[in-house]
């Protein structure tokens, strides 16, 4: 190994800067030396080629045992007399039987071999046997021009290789300017076939010619031969580039430095404008007590808060085709609907889409997002309304159906086969003149059922939501989710009977008022102590007497049941709501909701953690949830909830056959829904498949709703449960 070794004299320092690497690099240097067998050729060749780089060249004269070129470890002991003689060229002889007065032409590259080519050479004539003419003796400093004459230069693979190691090797110092005089000898090289070339050494001789410009002659001088190539090895493509590399001749320019004969180096520095007087001290003003710094800071602070929060204004959330005066509302959210360019814009009744302009399609994606709206000129560059996408939206379903489809509600409601129309066909059901409300009945918009009733009750009672960001915030206060799936499962598996889902429900449209003195906190928890898995309250006020009170009352009087909301929901709205008052699970009625919703409304259940019971009554409703993904928890609704007809076969039909195989592969749990009674029923709901049931009335209906559960089930199921244990469900928020 060599070392790296630190210059002691200033000789040995200038001798190894001369040697470092170079922006502009000197000639190269030739390093000649032979091998342990040589010929009186071959060492006449080494000694010619050694007098033409006179100057730029190094001979050995000792044999070298060790190199062997092309071979592997062949090449050490050369790339290290290249190092220490400085060589990156290298010319090596050798005589053998096989390669007769062999010469090996090599690049070096770091000190490392870059390429070899290696050539026989073959009627040589060394100088001497050319006439000497003193006339063309080269001048000092010469230059040679290269010749390189035949087809094989631009074909041969073998010759354009050695052209460019000749060239190397015999081109001397590169310099920037000629002076034409100074050119006096020429090296022409004849391709002679594909891989031999005729070497030639020629001066140039001037002549007159009569006219300013001289007759040019070529001398031979010597040496000549014919080089066969017999070998070569090109660089592999990672050190060929790393070897081209160059650098920037051109040093970088020193911008604004000047010298000056008097004042010496000047420099210049660019200041821009300085109005001093505005400018601001900065909050760790030397001098400043720490006390008034750390005040400054923090007044700063909160100053860029307030600023901060002034340009996020509070938002309304509704859907822009909700029958809302956009004027009375400054600011509000809709939903942006669009393929990039064209974003359509529902528009309120007071605005036509005209007094819309809008920015941000969204990705050229056919989505939805809710709109801000501001009043037209209020800080709009346009005059217009301007409308950004906002990404904390809540969509009304009604208007993504319509526009995810493309088809009206109307349609799409009939084409899966829901009855239920989810408005009055012609326009609000209420209007209101000052305190009065007055309604118009004709066939087309009143309700043709109880169902169709109650919805459209709810979306009237919508309209008196709170905003979507207010809501949001209650979300962060409202109890921690409870796992209602994961109960269900636990139970059925320690029970080997359905686990039960009673309800705490006050009245129904159906029956009337079903039990007179209600405490819902004390019917949850008799209910819990019995043996229930899970509670289900009903928070429908116009109808079933509940309310969301109910739900909220219940969750944090220390009941630690999962529970259901049960409500009519038509709107995802409503169910961000039912979680701020603590739902752990929700009901989605597949006879009001189109697929899309049921899609939609199941997305936000998994976001917000709860399940989602969908209800279904009818093969369709049930083939239709069934082609839904993600589906956990399924309930068979034994009423028809157009007719309020009770029928408990239901459950079993549509749990028979491929259905209920379906069912199973999916892993969804079934809830045997509304009309069981008896210990036979349960059994028979049990046998059809469901691994839960949801019980209102049959327990309601008893003096002690709690006791009434071991009547229906036939047995105490109470001591089966323990929640604490079972489910590892801790607390009460
Ligand atoms: O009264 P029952 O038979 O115990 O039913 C309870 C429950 O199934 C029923 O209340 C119900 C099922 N699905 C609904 C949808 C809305 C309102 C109520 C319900």
């Amino acid at each position: 190994m060599l070392k790296i070794k630190t210059p002691k004299t200033h000789k040995a320092k200038r001798e190894l800067e001369k040697r470092a690497p170079k922006l502009v690099e000197n000639a190269k240097k030739t390093l000649i030396l032979n091998g342990t067998k040589t010929s009186n050729v071959l060492n006449a060749v080494l000694a010619q080629i050694y007098h033409l780089r006179k100057g730029l060249a190094v001979k050995f004269s000792k044999k070298n045992e060790n190199i062997r070129p092309f071979e592997s470890g062949g090449e050490t002991s050369l790339e290290f007399f290249s190092l220490k003689t400085d060589c990156s060229l290298f010319v090596f002889g050798s005589h053998s039987k096989k390669r007769p007065n062999n010469l090996v032409l090599g690049r070096m590259y770091d000190h490392h071999v870059y390429d070899l080519v290696e050539v026989g050479v073959e009627n040589f004539k060394p100088i001497e046997s050319f006439k000497y003419d003193k006339m063309i003796a080269p001048r000092q400093g010469s230059k040679p021009f290269f010749a390189f004459i035949g087809e094989g230069f631009e074909n041969s693979e073998e010759l354009k290789h050695l052209k460019d190691v000749l060239l190397d090797h015999f081109r001397g110092e590169v310099v920037e300017n000629l002076n034409l005089t100074g050119i006096d000898r020429v090296y022409v090289c004849t391709a002679i076939s594909s891989n031999t070339i005729f070497f030639t050494h020629c001066a140039i001789r001037l002549r007159k010619s009569g006219t300013s410009i001289p007759r040019i002659e070529l001398v031979e001088v010597g040496p000549s031969m014919d080089l066969v190539v017999r070998r070569h090895r090109l660089p592999n493509d990672s050190v060929k580039k790393e070897a081209m590399r160059t650098a920037l001749t051109q040093p970088k320019k020193i911008k604004n430095v000047t010298r000056d004969e008097v004042k010496g180096k000047l420099g210049k520095i660019y200041i821009p404008d300085q109005q001093v007087g505005a400018l601001a001290l900065s909050n760790n003003v030397k001098g400043l007590k720490r006390e008034r710094r750390e005040a400054k800071m923090s007044k700063d602070n909160k100053d860029a808060m307030t600023k901060k929060r002034k340009t996020e204004p509070q938002i309304e959330t509704f859907c822009c085709s909700r029958e809302y005066d956009l004027l009375s509302y400054p600011r509000m959210e809709g939903i942006l609907i669009g393929v990039s360019a064209m974003v359509m814009v529902k528009p309120c009744n007071n605005l036509s889409s005209m007094n819309f302009t809008w920015r941000n399609s969204i990705g050229g994606m056919r989505r939805f997002g809710p709109l801000r709206c501001n009043k037209p000129g209020e800080d709009s560059t346009d005059g217009l309304v301007k409308i950004t996408y906002s990404p904390d939206y809540i969509a009304n379903s009604i208007e993504v159906s319509e526009w995810e489809s493309g088809v009206p509600l109307d349609r799409i409601l009939e084409n899966q086969g829901i009855r239920i129309r989810r408005r009055p066909p012609s326009g609000p059901s209420a209007h209101s003149v000052g305190p009065f409300e007055f309604r118009l009945e004709n066939e087309g918009n009143s309700p043709r059922n109880i169902l169709e009733k109650i919805i459209w009750n709810k979306d009237v009672e919508l309209k008196e939501r709170k905003p979507l960001s207010m809501l949001i915030k209650d979300l962060e206060r409202a109890p921690p989710v409870r796992d209602f799936v994961g109960a269900l499962k636990a139970s059925y598996q320690k029970i080997g009977m359905p686990a039960l889902i009673a309800e705490v429900k006050k009245a129904s449209p159906s029956r009337g008022v079903l039990r007179e003195k209600f405490d819902p906190v004390e019917i949850a928890s008799t209910y819990e102590k019995n043996g229930a898995t899970c509670l289900s309250i009903l928070t429908d006020e116009k109808y079933f007497q509940g309310s969301f009170e109910n739900l909220e009352l219940v969750r944090r009087a220390g009941v630690k049941c999962p529970l259901l909301c049960k409500e009519f929901i038509i709107d995802a709205w409503q169910i961000y709501y039912a979680r701020s008052k603590g739902a752990d699970a929700i009901l989605l009625i597949a006879a009001v909701l189109p697929d899309l919703d049921i899609k939609y409304m199941t997305k936000i259940c998994r976001k917000l953690g709860i399940a989602a019971l969908v209800e279904v009554h009818n093969e369709r409703e049930m083939d239709r949830v069934l082609d839904i993904d993600g589906i956990q928890l399924i309930g068979i609704n034994n009423r028809d909830l157009e007719t309020f007809e009770v029928d408990i076969l239901n459950t079993k039909n549509l749990l028979e056959g491929e259905r209920g195989q379906l069912i199973h592969q999916k892993g969804i749990t079934v809830v045997g829904e509304s009309g069981l009674f008896t210990p036979k029923d349960v059994a028979f709901v049990h046998d059809a498949g469901v691994k839960a049931v949801l019980v209102g009335e049959s327990l309601i209906k008893k003096e002690d709703p709690g006791k009434a559960i071991a009547e229906l089930f036939g047995k105490d199921i109470s001591t089966y449960m323990s929640f604490d244990e079972h489910f590892n469900i801790s607390g009460n928020v």
